[in-house]
């Protein structure tokens, strides 16, 4: 269980990016975190990954705060070109943190070469990332934090610098480890129909000091495919009463703010 309890950040004497956030991510659960540029998404990612300590509030994972990044957590950010390592090879990039994991060499290989399978990457393990195309490095980015089998996983806009097509596959291999691992997972994204389709929830942060401006349930089958379940009304609904939030717009749900 990931808890966020009353947490503020500020950059220095700057005024405060997010105030006051609270949130809660039971396991197994995807929560997509949606809102306007600059509001303080990847700040709020940030902490909770420890890789920032917040100036007010706390994070806790399974009761514990978190004051660095915790070993039960991996995180995979937008920018695939900088987190893998371009000396090394596919395979060595996705078992590298299993060392921090205790795993000898011979497991290490077997862990990393399932989960470049699992991304459709199983030929890719003695290539350098270089030699990928975005699409395909993003999804060794995304291959290491599933050899780590962490039991939280953040992604900080993961899917936004690859093609429509790529993107939707990767859309789709997510729904697939929300589904098999049980991983806790918190997702930044600007795609509002991403969102939708990947969450259990979609939180909404307001403009600009970053507020939980609403937290809505996604009341869609767990079983969902790109075209049936873009269509079905409740997905129609839902995308447009996010798209209303994020823009600053009242909902009838909302009529006060
Ligand atoms: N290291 C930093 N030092 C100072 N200010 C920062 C730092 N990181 C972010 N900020 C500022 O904090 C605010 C929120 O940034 P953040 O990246 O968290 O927002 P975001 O919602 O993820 O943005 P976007 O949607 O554009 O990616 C912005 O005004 C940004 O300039």
């Amino acid at each position: 269980m990931l808890e966020v309890e009353n947490l503020t950040h500020a950059y220095g004497d700057a005024p405060p990016v997010i105030v006051g956030i609270d949130l809660e991510v039971k396991p197994g659960e995807l929560v997509s975190i949606v809102g306007p540029s600059g509001c303080g998404k990847s700040t709020l990612l940030r902490c909770v990954a420890g890789l920032q300590s917040p100036t007010g509030g706390r994070v806790l994972l399974d009761g514990k705060p978190v004051d660095k990044v915790p070993g039960n957590l991996a995180v995979v950010f937008q920018d695939y070109s900088r987190s893998l390592f371009p000396w090394m090879s596919v395979r060595d990039n996705v078992a590298l943190p299993l060392r921090r994991r205790g795993l000898g060499r011979a497991e290490r290989r077997e862990a990393s070469g399932k989960a470049l399978e699992s991304v459709g990457l199983a030929d890719a393990g003695a290539k350098y990332p270089w030699q990928l195309s975005g699409g395909m490095q993003q999804r060794v980015a995304i291959a290491r934090a599933l050899a780590y089998r962490p039991e939280f996983l953040i992604m900080d806009e993961p899917f936004g610098s690859v093609d429509a097509q790529t993107r939707e596959d990767l859309e789709d291999l997510l729904l697939r480890v929300r589904g098999d691992s049980g991983m806790t997972i918190l997702l930044v994204t600007h795609d509002i129909d991403e969102s939708v389709y990947v969450g259990h929830r979609v939180i909404v942060l307001s403009r600009s000091p970053g507020r939980v401006r609403a937290d809505l349930p996604v009341g869609l089958p767990s079983a969902r495919d790109q075209i049936t379940t873009r269509e079905r009304p409740e997905f129609v609904h839902l995308r447009a009463e996010v798209g209303r939030l994020v823009r600053g717009h009242e909902t009838p749900a909302d009529p006060a703010s």
